[in-house]
């Protein structure tokens, strides 16, 4: 059985969230006298973590300051990569294979251990990915595996598998798909050959600068496996990825030690990591859209990186995605600060996806959309699809409703309708049911964003008038 097979499924559960966040705490290395002293942040249980902040009060007193931070999961000092990988990107890969869109990314302040987990976990990746293709290859299905890699250093992006280290372009396919154009995109058909690719491409991130944090802490860096149906040219490739992230103190450090280029830079990393969050947030859209700061728009074009990674956000992606968000941090003392803002960066994600829950709250005169449709509904509509070839319905959805059916990749999601027919149907035609499917999820999605943007427009419509009503209290007891 593949590896990724016996991870714990309820935590990275591609089928149920877009988006899983875990903290990494990089345990307190070398020096004896800061080893020894009280971690600054520390693992409280398995899904929350306590930050201690010494702060000096008005009266020159010292106080320790505690502030709570939860996630799907918390990993203590004594954790191993191996087991952050069982647990938080095994599970992308079947999920990748069968044509899901999968991204790991690593997010923290320089040193904090970004590269340290994602360059292991990068290693193991290997294994579990082919033997989930071999295994699946002996049901008559070919795969075909072929990495690309970028560095993204402001609005440069450089091609980590070219030994000149050229400049390519972000483009996006006639499917809308986000590409790195003129990218080495080599075949990697095992194990070894994967691992050889990866190295080069890691080895070029460091060669960049004479120092290894030096070039790592200034830009993004991406490592992307696609794999293809070789026996289905039209099937949706899936893609695997892990996104190495620019250090997140760069553009206060930066800023004030640093040339006006270096600052500029700095701001670049720091635009493209807000921008990452406000696309993060905003394609999970709350249900608690009063609480937002602004309407719900996911602006994925405003910096190369969230370009480069658009399925991941974009609500028209024609295939399911789901995203692993880890958040490195010291647990030393001195670094408490930057600890302290990749923990509220990182809290700021984990925000109740709306489409996962059955309930959804319905306006009186509205029409549930398909992604709003239970699971008998959903029966009926491809009962009504596919006619009387589909003698076991039940198989296409055996439990899911709209929204989590639209989390079950391609391959999947073809292979059900075709065992609903009895084989009655071929690929070409359950695909087609597929796609059309696929265009209702994605006019139920445009629907659902139109809706919420003229919600917003309500609430601040409200808020004028409830601030306006405070003043004109205010003034009459002046
Ligand atoms: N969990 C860990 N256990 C042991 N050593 C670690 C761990 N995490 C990081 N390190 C070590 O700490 C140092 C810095 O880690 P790393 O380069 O991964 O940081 P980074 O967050 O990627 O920094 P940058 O932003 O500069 O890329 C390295 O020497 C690495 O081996």
């Amino acid at each position: 059985m593949p590896a990724a097979a016996s991870t714990s499924a309820n935590l990275v559960d591609p089928r149920g969230r877009d988006f899983t966040v875990a903290y990494r705490i990089k345990p307190r290395l070398g020096d004896a006298s800061v080893s020894t002293n009280d971690p600054a942040i520390r693992a409280t249980s398995t899904t929350s973590a306590l930050a201690l902040a010494k702060k000096v009060n008005v009266r020159g007193e010292e106080q320790t300051l505690e502030e709570a931070f939860k996630a799907h999961r918390v990993y203590e000092e004594s954790c191993k990569t191996q087991q952050i990988f069982h647990d938080l990107v095994a599970p992308l890969v079947p999920f990748a294979v069968l044509g899901g869109y999968a991204t790991a990314l690593a997010y923290g302040q320089t040193g904090s251990g970004k590269t340290f987990t994602l360059s292991q976990c990068s290693s193991l990746l290997g294994e579990v990915l082919f033997e989930d293709i071999a295994a699946r290859q002996t049901r008559g299905r070919a795969f075909s595996v072929e990495l690309s890699s970028v560095e993204l250093c402001g609005d440069d992006v450089l091609d980590l598998l070219d030994e000149g280290k050229k400049k390519v372009k972000i483009v996006q396919d006639a499917d809308g798909r986000s590409l790195f154009e003129g990218a080495n995109a080599p075949a990697v058909a095992d194990q070894p050959a994967l691992e050889a690719a990866l190295h080069t491409a890691w080895s070029s991130r460091r060669t960049g600068a004479t120092e290894w944090n030096e070039a790592s802490s200034r830009s993004h860096a991406i490592f992307r496996l696609t794999i293809r149906n070789a026996s289905d040219p039209n099937a949706t490739p899936g893609v695997v990825q892990l996104v190495d992230l620019a250090g997140s103190e760069r553009a206060s450090v930066e800023a004030k030690n640093h040339s006006a280029s270096r600052r500029g830079e700095s701001a670049s990393i720091n635009k493209s990591l807000m921008t990452l969050k406000d696309c993060i947030r905003n394609r999970t859209l709350s249900d608690g859209l009063a609480s937002m700061s602004r309407p719900p728009h996911v602006p994925f074009r405003s910096s190369p990186l969230t370009l480069a990674l658009k399925e991941a956000f974009d609500l028209t992606t024609k295939q399911p995605t789901h995203t692993v968000f880890i958040a490195t941090v010291s647990a030393l003392e001195r670094d408490v600060a930057a600890s302290l803002n990749t923990l509220k960066y990182a809290s700021q994600l984990l925000i109740a996806p709306r489409g996962a829950s059955a309930t959804i709250a319905l306006g009186a005169n509205s029409r549930p959309t398909i992604l709003q449709w239970p699971n008998d509904k959903i029966i009926a509509y491809f009962e009504k699809k596919c006619g009387a070839d589909l003698s076991q319905a039940h198989l296409i959805a055996p439990y899911e409703n709209g929204a989590t059916l639209a989390r079950v990749p391609e391959q999947e999601f073809v292979d059900r309708i075709i065992k609903a027919t009895q084989g009655k149907w071929g690929h070409l035609r359950a695909r087609k049911v597929y796609i059309e499917w696929w265009g209702r999820v994605v006019d139920a999605r445009t629907l659902q964003r139109k809706d919420d943007q003229a919600k917003w427009k309500e609430i601040v419509k409200q808020r004028k008038a409830r601030e306006l009503q405070d003043d004109l209290e205010a003034a009459a007891q002046a």
